[in-house]
């Protein structure tokens, strides 16, 4: 019955002799909240990397809404709804934050060169939307008065917020969202934790979250996948793996 947003089997990521994804495992229904974690160099980017089309997989299946785009670049999956962050903010940092949105929602306007060229009333159109709907998340993660600011000179926090308004422009399906709450202070935490709340309650978008702030995993997330060098080590809800041993041994009890 609860059919799957994004299905993940036997997937694997080899580098030379490293094994870094072995056998992993996912899936993901329409408006969940499902969350990764492991120790440091488990591999769980590299998995972001495979289902992105940063990297092709040496092997397994990457289903989205039935279709396998294991083996599909990166823009078409963009295309189909799946957008991610990256560990280390990647903005146009000398254009300005509502450049940043426009600019993004580029490859999804409906429309061809020549129409851009001439100006046509459908040119002009999905224009306004673009614009529209990056005013729209502008407010929406608080940086409408930073409009006309250079990305890179926004405060991290900021910047962090204007990457996850960046995808959602492109109004994705799927958001992966990779360590979005590294360097951030336990107030802007507790802000993403309401934002990510509200692009699931508000915009029924499905979120993928890699995340080592446990509070926030544990408090945001409806399931948990534990990788451990590469493989699953467990899966479930928050509740569970806080409580499950071998999750303990190898993670949790790290620090
Ligand atoms: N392009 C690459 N070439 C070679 N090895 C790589 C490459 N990308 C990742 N690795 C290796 O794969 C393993 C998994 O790395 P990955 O970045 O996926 O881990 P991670 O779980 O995301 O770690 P962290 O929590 O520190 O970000 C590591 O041993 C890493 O060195």
């Amino acid at each position: 019955m609860s059919e799957s947003l994004l299905e993940v089997s036997d997937l694997s990521m080899r580098f030379g002799g490293l094994l870094a994804v072995d056998q992993m495992a996912l899936k993901i229904r329409p408006g969940e909240i499902v969350s990764m974690i492991g120790p440091n160099g488990a591999g769980k980017t590299t998995v972001f990397n495979c289902l992105t089309g940063f990297y092709r997989a040496t092997g397994g299946s990457v289903q989205f809404k039935e279709q396998a785009i294991e083996k599909m670049q990166g823009y078409k999956i963009a295309r189909l709804g799946v957008v991610r962050t990256f560990q280390n903010v990647r903005l146009f940092k000398g254009m300005t934050v509502l450049e940043n949105l426009l600019v993004a929602q580029h490859r999804h306007l409906s429309t061809g060169l020549l129409a851009g060229l001439f100006k046509t009333p459908g040119y002009r159109r999905s224009e306004e939307k673009a614009m529209e709907r990056a005013e729209f998340w502008l407010e929406k993660v608080g940086l409408t008065q930073f409009a006309n600011r250079e990305a890179g000179n926004l405060a991290y926090g900021q910047q962090r917020r204007l990457e996850i308004a960046r995808c959602m422009v492109t109004q994705p399906e799927l958001l992966m969202l990779d360590e979005p709450a590294a360097g951030l202070n336990p107030n802007e935490t507790a802000e993403l934790d309401q934002l990510i709340s509200d692009l699931r309650r508000d915009h029924g978008v499905t979120v993928l979250l890699i995340e080592h702030d446990m509070k926030l995993v544990m408090d945001i997330s409806d399931r948990i996948y534990v990788i451990n060098q590469g493989r699953p080590l467990a899966s479930g809800i928050p509740e569970d793996i806080r409580n499950n041993p071998e999750v303990i041994k190898a993670y949790l009890g790290e620090g």
